[in-house]
């Protein structure tokens, strides 16, 4: 054996401790003698005591809550159903059927699949989900996952990589969401109205109402501006619209996601000042993308709500845009719907919602807005897009669902 030994064979046993400390099993003995006394003489305070730490632990809120009803249904629980089984999808892909309408045309097979997005719980056996649909099917996931082949091969890797791709449950453990909406309904309006009233030094001007479109003439310095442009002077690439090179958009673009760029005081500085405004913490929103156009570069009309309400990380709530230099001529932000055209000011931003503020799931039809073509010079920007939920702290994980636009 080595010297060290194992920890069991250097515990002192209890009988060596009584040997060496008599006071210490006295003090034992008339501890227990106290409690059986006080237990004996109140009854109803150990008992509430008792109830108090059942009331603390998990769970208890069911037991608490159980009605004659939810007596009557566990009654009725078919066998060798556990009572704590929860009500799970079998795919990833259910929410998504269940929209499509897939729960009514489809039913048996439905309620089996995805009793949960189909909400027949009830009548669906609850049952823990299968191990087996959390493994990996190919000794190489891991190291295809690592190399983002859950995106860029879906459809293979859903079907053979699910632990890699850390899609196990409804949105899978990489997913989980770790915050509560952002946005409520009604909070929007109170959001640019508080934004109006509380932030003159920003000069807020409002450019539009029903959807809101707000400018902050004076957002940042000069200095700050520059800056940023600075920060990503080697790292511009192609800019990709829905994931992908499209003749939409010409610019280039540089994510503000790596270490020297997020470290940066300025870039946090100017993220901390968006999510004062907005009132949307700094984690819900993607990382900063800076966008260059050169000379006839630009934009097509498109929406910037690009996530479905049930992915990890929400809809996105907001665009907040930073105009990073002056453009001698072109590159306005134009809201066509809207009749307003932006024109880019160095240190300016504008503020506008993707989504409704009743119903802020779902996208606000008035937002939708073109970058037009630069015609002399170079256009910098700077994009903040922010979402329901936590976003950065889901995509660090890896979860494929923030990595990917999300379809409705
Ligand atoms: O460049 C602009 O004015 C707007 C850019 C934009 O809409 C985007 O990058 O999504
Ligand atoms: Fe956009």
């Amino acid at each position: 054996m080595s010297k060290r030994g194992s920890a069991a064979a250097r515990a002192p046993h209890s009988k060596d401790l009584a040997a060496r400390a008599p006071w210490l099993s006295i003090a034992l003995a008339a501890l227990a003698a106290l409690l059986a006394a006080v237990c004996a003489a109140w009854p109803d305070v150990a008992l509430r005591a008792w109830h108090a730490a059942l009331e603390r632990a998990p769970g208890a809120r069911a037991r608490k809550s159980s009605s004659p009803a939810g007596a009557a249904s566990a009654r009725a629980r078919p066998e060798g159903i556990a009572e704590q089984a929860p009500c799970l999808d079998d795919s990833v892909a259910c929410p998504q059927w269940a929209r499509l309408g897939e729960c009514a045309k489809n039913p048996n097979y439905m309620a089996q699949t995805c009793p949960l997005s189909c909400g027949v719980c009830d009548q669906a056996p609850r049952r823990t989900r299968k191990a087996s649909t959390c493994v990996d099917e190919d000794e190489s996931c891991e190291s295809w996952a690592l190399t983002g082949q859950c995106v860029k091969n879906a459809d293979f890797m859903l079907a053979k990589c699910r632990k890699s791709c850390g899609v196990c449950g409804p949105y899978g453990p990489a997913c989980e969401r770790l915050s509560d909406a952002a946005v409520r309904p009604g909070d929007m309006n109170a959001t640019f109205e508080r934004a109006l009233a509380h932030f003159p030094e920003y000069s807020p001007q409002v450019m539009h109402r029903d959807p809101w479109v707000m400018r902050f003439d004076n957002f940042m310095s000069d200095a700050e501006a520059d800056h940023i442009v600075a920060l990503c002077a080697d790292s511009f690439q192609r800019s990709l619209a829905g994931d992908r090179v499209s003749s939409v958009r010409t610019s280039d673009q540089c994510w503000c996601n790596w270490g020297t760029c997020l470290d940066d005081p300025i870039i946090q500085a100017v993220e901390q000042r968006i999510a004062d405004v907005t009132r949307v913490p700094v984690v819900n929103g993607e990382f900063m993308q800076i966008v260059r156009y050169g000379e006839g570069q630009f934009y097509r009309e498109h929406h910037d709500q690009n996530s479905a309400s049930w992915s990890p990380q929400g809809v996105r709530v907001y665009t907040f845009f930073m105009y990073l230099n002056d453009v001698p001529e072109g590159g306005e932000t134009s809201f066509r719907k809207l009749a307003l055209k932006v024109r880019p000011k160095k240190g300016s931003a504008i503020l506008w919602p993707s989504v409704l503020d009743s119903e802020p799931n779902k996208t606000e039809p008035g937002t939708y807005h073109e970058a037009m073509p630069v015609l002399a010079g170079v256009k910098y920007g700077a994009n903040v897009w922010l979402h329901m939920h936590d976003f950065r702290s889901v995509s660090q994980r890896h979860c494929l669902f923030t990595m990917k636009n999300t379809e409705e």
